[in-house]
């Protein structure tokens, strides 16, 4: 049995294609689009992609983007002034930061000056903070693609073992809090569990955000699992070309579980599309109830 493979990349394009339905109605009511600031430090290709990808698709479904780029040798109080200044930007209604910061740079400072309001990341302190108490605020984005994604393949999560291997606080950590929300037991694993295998082949789903390339093989999966891989890792082929793959083994783990998504195509055109998604939730509430309001 082949598992079904859960495409990501097209029920990106569906929301979208409704989101820029909806920007649409809003505008003359609101009487400007939703906007974004995506903030970029330094040189790698990859953030620079990512970037790239997020203000292409603010285009796409008629968002403003307001990004701006700064160099690594900057000093990090340019980065913090700006987003002190897009705060107060009523054309703003969310703010981000590309991560990973160059060498040097502390996120810390940053995540914590946007406000919570505009914080489309969901990595505010009064965020996280929100999530784990199980109250309504910005969530971060690929988890939420996630939850998206299983939820619209109607993948029951109610009293289902679920294990998330990885516990970044981008993805792991608050992911494992919305499938608890969901009512599934949750076992957050990393680096050093040990006897990784014997855990993962326990869950009903597995999520694997790790960052190391087919880390997940068909004899750590129970069949009949659902499989997400959130993993994006660059690696070369034997004739030198550049490859994208997960953390999964997807061409022996798709044998084994129920459901899978690949990469490309599953999880990451999920995670812009959450991005979009929290932009325009903010600028809803920010203009449902004026400025300054908590979600
Ligand atoms: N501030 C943030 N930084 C980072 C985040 C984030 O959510 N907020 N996530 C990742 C990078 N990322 C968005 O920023 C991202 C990653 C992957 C994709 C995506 O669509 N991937 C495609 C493949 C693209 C390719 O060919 O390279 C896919 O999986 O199909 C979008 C966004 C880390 N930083
Ligand atoms: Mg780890």
């Amino acid at each position: 049995m082949s598992a079904k493979i859960l495409d990501g990349k097209a029920l990106a394009a569906r929301l979208q294609t409704e989101m820029a339905e909806q920007v649409q109605t809003w505008i003359p009511q609101v009487g400007r689009p939703p906007g974004l600031a995506v903030l970029r430090v330094g040189e790698d290709p990859a953030s620079a992609a990512y970037v790239r990808g997020k203000e292409r698709a603010c285009e796409r479904v008629g968002m403003a983007s307001f990004g701006q780029h700064f160099s690594a040798e900057a000093p990090p109080s340019q980065l913090l002034d700006t987003i002190l200044r897009l705060n107060q930007d009523e054309r703003v209604d969310g703010i981000l930061v590309q991560l990973p910061l160059p060498p040097g740079w502390d996120p810390i400072p940053p995540l914590l000056a946007i406000e919570p309001d505009k914080d489309v990341d969901g990595l505010h302190p009064m965020n996280l903070g929100r999530l784990l108490r199980g109250e309504p605020g910005l969530q971060s984005c690929t988890p939420l693609g996630v939850m998206r994604l299983l939820q619209t393949e109607g993948i029951p999560l109610s009293g289902k073992q679920a294990v998330v291997v990885g516990r970044s606080i981008l993805v792991g950590k608050p992911l494992s809090l919305m499938l608890l929300a969901a009512d599934a037991t949750v076992t957050l694993a990393h680096s050093r569990t040990p006897d990784l295998a014997d855990v993962t082949r326990r869950a009903d789903i597995v999520v694997m955000a790790v960052g190391k390339p087919n880390l997940l093989s068909a004899d750590m999966v129970k069949p009949g699992a659902v499989v997400i891989d959130v993993g994006i890792n660059r690696t070369l082929t034997p004739d030198g070309s550049s490859q994208l793959v997960g953390d999964v083994c997807y061409e022996e783990v798709k044998e084994v579980a129920a459901a899978i998504t690949p990469v490309p195509g599953g999880v990451g055109p999920m995670t812009v599309t959450m991005l979009l998604h929290n932009t325009l939730e903010s600028y809803r509430l920010r203009n449902r109830r004026g400025n300054g309001c908590s979600l």
